[in-house]
């Protein structure tokens, strides 16, 4: 079994027991969820940046990335440095996040900001409203069509966007429908962790105009960025570059400015 199967199979039994301690008639009545959202779409669409930058303390294959920071110090940082938006992992288990994170998160910024998690439910859906999110993410690898057309109609009924993750042709190909907003290649193969840049430019031409293109994982230099830009990528999604320093703001910071440089 690969650590993908093995996340959406743990993340079945949280999702169950999570509804038998808050039904889904609890997170309707949250005050965040009468929110207006923010779209993350038009401020990649409009940016010469594109940064999404995340709040990632570990996962599964690089362990320990940074546990000392503070998430509303992180996400603080990351605006003054001029980010289009931010990812927050609520993952537990395998990311050392939480819900807390988001909600915390979105008491600090008035950006987008993504739920990035594997959502196999609806219920996840509700939960992002509820906790402050802008954007869900939907993963092709751990879905089918039937699936990613349920769960991204009913985050657009909720005004939330959707960021659909595809990391070969079969997976873009099953799952490019109108209710999707942003298309992201993972560069990292979640069934190995292998990371090739090339995955997104491979991929690039076969996803339709009429969507956002991000780029997501391993990204680590501007130079990255500007090999991927005349792909048509708008969005560049990264985590462990700015996490894994002291002060992810100001690593974001350096960054940015050296992209508009
Ligand atoms: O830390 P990186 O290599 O910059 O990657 C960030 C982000 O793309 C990665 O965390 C990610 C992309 N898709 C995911 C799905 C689930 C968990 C995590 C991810």
């Amino acid at each position: 079994m690969n650590i993908l199967d093995k996340i959406v199979i743990d993340k079945r039994k949280e999702v169950a027991l999570k509804k038998s301690i808050i039904p889904q008639s609890s997170l309707e009545k949250a005050t965040l969820f009468e929110r207006e959202t923010i779209s993350l779409a038009q401020a990649l669409r409009k940016s010469n940046s594109g940064i999404i930058a995340e709040h990632k303390r570990r996962s599964p294959s690089k362990s320990v990335i940074n546990h000392s920071l503070n998430v509303a110090d992180v996400v603080m940082g990351y605006e003054q440095a001029g980010v289009c938006g931010m990812s927050v992992l609520t993952d537990g288990k395998y990311f050392g996040g939480s819900l807390d994170d988001l909600v915390l998160a979105r008491a600090a910024t008035l950006l987008p900001l993504l739920r990035k998690e594997f959502v196999i439910d609806e219920y996840q859906l509700l939960e992002a409203k509820a906790y402050g999110a802008d954007v869900i993410l939907l993963i092709a690898a751990i879905l089918d069509r039937k699936q990613i057309e349920l769960l991204s109609k009913t985050a657009k009924s909720l005004g939330l966007e959707v960021l659909l993750e595809v990391h070969n042709k079969e997976e873009l190909d099953m799952s490019v429908m109108p209710s999707i907003d942003m298309l992201g290649v993972n560069n990292r193969n979640l069934k190995n962790f292998e990371v090739h840049l090339e995955t997104s430019q491979n991929l690039s031409n076969y996803i339709p105009n009429d969507f956002v293109k991000v780029s997501e994982s391993g990204i680590s230099s501007v130079a990255a960025i500007k090999q991927l830009q005349p792909y048509g990528f708008k969005g560049f999604l990264i985590g462990e570059n700015f996490m894994k320093t002291e002060n992810p703001g100001k690593s974001a910071t350096e960054f940015i400015k050296n992209i508009e440089a």
